[in-house]
């Protein structure tokens, strides 16, 4: 096992052991208390309060307390050892197929958390629990497929840097993952076809899109799919006046960002 791997297994415990999906997100943790007098409380996912779904936009779900700080600290690690962004004008890296070792642990840290709030999901519990689909923070096919995503961006922007608002590409399926670290953003969402487009309009002004702001914190992880996914654009516009949250304009620092995908088959 390299350095690497030593600390994330440390950080985020053995995916491939047979515990319970509670156990499976501090096991590490849990070891350590036992060698402690003064034991921190370990960090369980609470299974209602977790998930915040962003009601103005079916699909679209926030899990603000996704990564502890040391697990933060730790994914962050890993992405400084890949030397992606060793020289400034590096910002941004892509991997297609078999994920690192760190990010395959996000993706299963991800499945587990979303089941962990919708036991329904788990063919195991098929027949003993009766959920609304749309209650999930991910729909089922998506959760289930094999693997769960096999295409990872890591992205990092300066203050002020952003992206632009986009719908993903078609080359990728249904349901995208996006885990935030180091500085908070405010991701704006607007309905495809809201958004202003002078040349479209005969440059008459147009009524001002619907905006929803989402507001993600390091260690946050966002789930998009269905009407997310296709209808709405996503946008982080870290211009002046822009990232304001609670009425206060964001402290702006490096942010990195780990969007994890699908990519469709071609057959
Ligand atoms: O950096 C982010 O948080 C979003 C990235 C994104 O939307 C993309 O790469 O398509
Ligand atoms: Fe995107």
């Amino acid at each position: 096992m390299d350095d690497q791997e030593a600390v994330f297994k440390e950080v985020f415990g053995d995916s491939s052991d047979s515990e319970g999906y509670e156990q499976q997100q501090s096991p590490r943790l849990e070891e350590h208390d036992e060698m402690h007098e003064d034991r921190p409380t370990p960090t369980t996912f609470d299974q209602n309060t977790n998930w915040e779904q962003i009601k103005e936009i079916r699909g679209l779900w926030l899990c603000r307390d996704f990564l502890s700080a040391g697990q933060q600290s730790s994914v962050l690690f890993s992405i400084e050892n890949e030397g992606w962004f060793t020289e400034a004008s590096h910002n941004q890296a892509m991997r297609f197929g078999n994920l690192p070792a760190w990010a395959s642990e996000i993706s299963d840290s991800i499945r587990e958390l979303v089941l962990l709030n919708d036991p329904g999901l788990d063919p195991m519990n098929l027949g003993t629990y009766y959920g609304a689909e749309e209650e999930c923070a991910f729909p089922s096919d998506l959760l289930w497929r094999e693997p769960l995503f096999d295409q990872l961006i890591v992205n990092a922007y300066q203050p002020g840097e952003g992206i632009c608002a986009h719908v993903d590409l078609m080359r990728f399926e249904d349901g995208i993952a996006i885990v935030s670290l180091e500085s908070s953003c405010v991701m704006h969402f607007t309905k495809v076809g809201e958004a202003y487009c002078d040349a479209a309009n005969g440059g008459k002004p147009h009524p001002p899109a619907t905006k929803i702001p989402v507001y993600l914190t390091p260690g946050s992880l966002v789930l998009i799919s269905g009407e997310a996914r296709y209808s709405w654009k996503h946008e982080i516009n870290r211009k002046p006046g822009i990232q304001i949250w609670e009425g206060q304009e964001l402290n702006q620092r490096r942010r990195i960002s780990v969007t994890l995908r699908k990519l469709c088959r071609v057959d």
